[in-house]
């Protein structure tokens, strides 16, 4: 199923989420995705809003629970049910949201919410003290050792996301979900959080799937680059946006005229059925994600789009 360096592994997995009073709506938040990283790997995902790129994160560090699918890490599968085997579970998996202002309790000062993690996980070996792993993880962040004494409130969006990463860091994770890290930051200080995750990655390995609305940034950074849309992966490969094959990616790099909005409650099969210029009748059906060339397309006829 994986090889000695893959961390998390993730099949058919799928989110369904239920919502009205009166009468029942499923909304297919992911469907059928199969993932996996590697250690020291970055996978960006990228895709509009509301195509399930959070919700495929949150599931993959089991924070939210799959409606069907398997995960495994290591190649063991993880089941939600062992509280102990989940425990050990999620002290490997880390997410850094996307609003660093809401990660961080206010009333806390900036040394203690860092070092949050070890009183929740108090059964740790820490190596050293406390204020000896808060110094490392201050400098880890280039975060100035004055910041550990002031409130949320006292930094900077770009020194407050660097506070949520040394957080992040504090229990040695093996993968972090980094959902659109930089989206609320100024464009000068997006550039050097991006340097700080990667540079933090050389050093300790650590896998990342970095979710991000931007194709630039997912073309910069991503190892691979999957492309999500209705809560499917539709192209998924090692530089796919130098020449994207799947009509989705090809509108999202704007070499394709806009798609027609569609339904992702009623589509049966493939989503973009009435747009691209190869369909044909078995489009109605589901396509399935298929290997061809340097990378994986959903597309019934793949080598129609080369
Ligand atoms: N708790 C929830 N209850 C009901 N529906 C939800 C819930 N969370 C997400 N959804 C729905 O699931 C779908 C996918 O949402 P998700 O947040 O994963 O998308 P996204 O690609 O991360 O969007 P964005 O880029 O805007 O953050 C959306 O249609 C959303 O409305």
């Amino acid at each position: 199923m994986s090889d000695a360096s893959t961390i998390i592994t993730g099949t058919s997995l799928s989110k369904t989420y239920e919502s009205g009073i009166f009468t029942r709506q499923s909304t297919y938040a992911v469907r059928d995705v199969d993932f996996s990283i590697q250690r020291g790997e970055t996978y960006a995902l990228v895709g509009e809003s509301g195509s399930g790129k959070t919700t495929l994160g949150k599931l993959l560090i089991m924070l939210i629970h799959l409606t069907s699918g398997h995960l495994y890490y290591k190649g063991t599968q993880v089941d939600p049910k062992q509280k102990q085997e989940l425990g050990l579970f999620r002290k490997k998996m880390q997410i850094i949201p996307q609003h660093p202002e809401d990660a961080l309790n206010p009333r806390w000062k900036v040394s203690y919410s860092v070092l949050e993690p070890f009183r929740i996980h108090d059964d740790l070996e820490l190596h050293g003290t406390k204020k000896e792993r808060l110094t490392e993880l201050l400098d880890m962040t280039g975060l100035n050792h004055e910041y550990a004494n002031r409130y949320p409130h006292q930094l900077s969006g770009g020194e407050l996301q660097r506070a949520v990463i040394a957080r992040t860091l504090a229990l040695k994770p093996e993968f972090i979900v980094c959902d659109e890290p930089t989206s609320m930051l100024d464009v000068s200080v997006q550039a050097s959080i991006i340097h700080l995750l990667q540079s933090i990655q050389k050093k300790t390995h650590v896998a990342l799937l970095f979710i991000t609305h931007d194709i630039r940034i997912a073309s910069l950074i991503g190892d691979r680059i999957g492309v999500m849309y209705q809560g499917q992966i539709v192209e998924e490969g090692e530089h796919i946006m130098t020449k994207p094959l799947h009509p989705y990616t090809r509108s999202l790099c704007g070499c394709a005229s806009p798609r027609h909005q569609t339904n992702p409650k009623v589509v049966m099969g493939c989503p973009f059925y009435a747009d691209c210029p190869v369909s044909e009748e078995r489009c109605r059906t589901q396509p399935p994600l298929v290997s061809w060339g340097n990378r994986k397309i959903r597309c019934h006829f793949p080598e129609k789009l080369t």
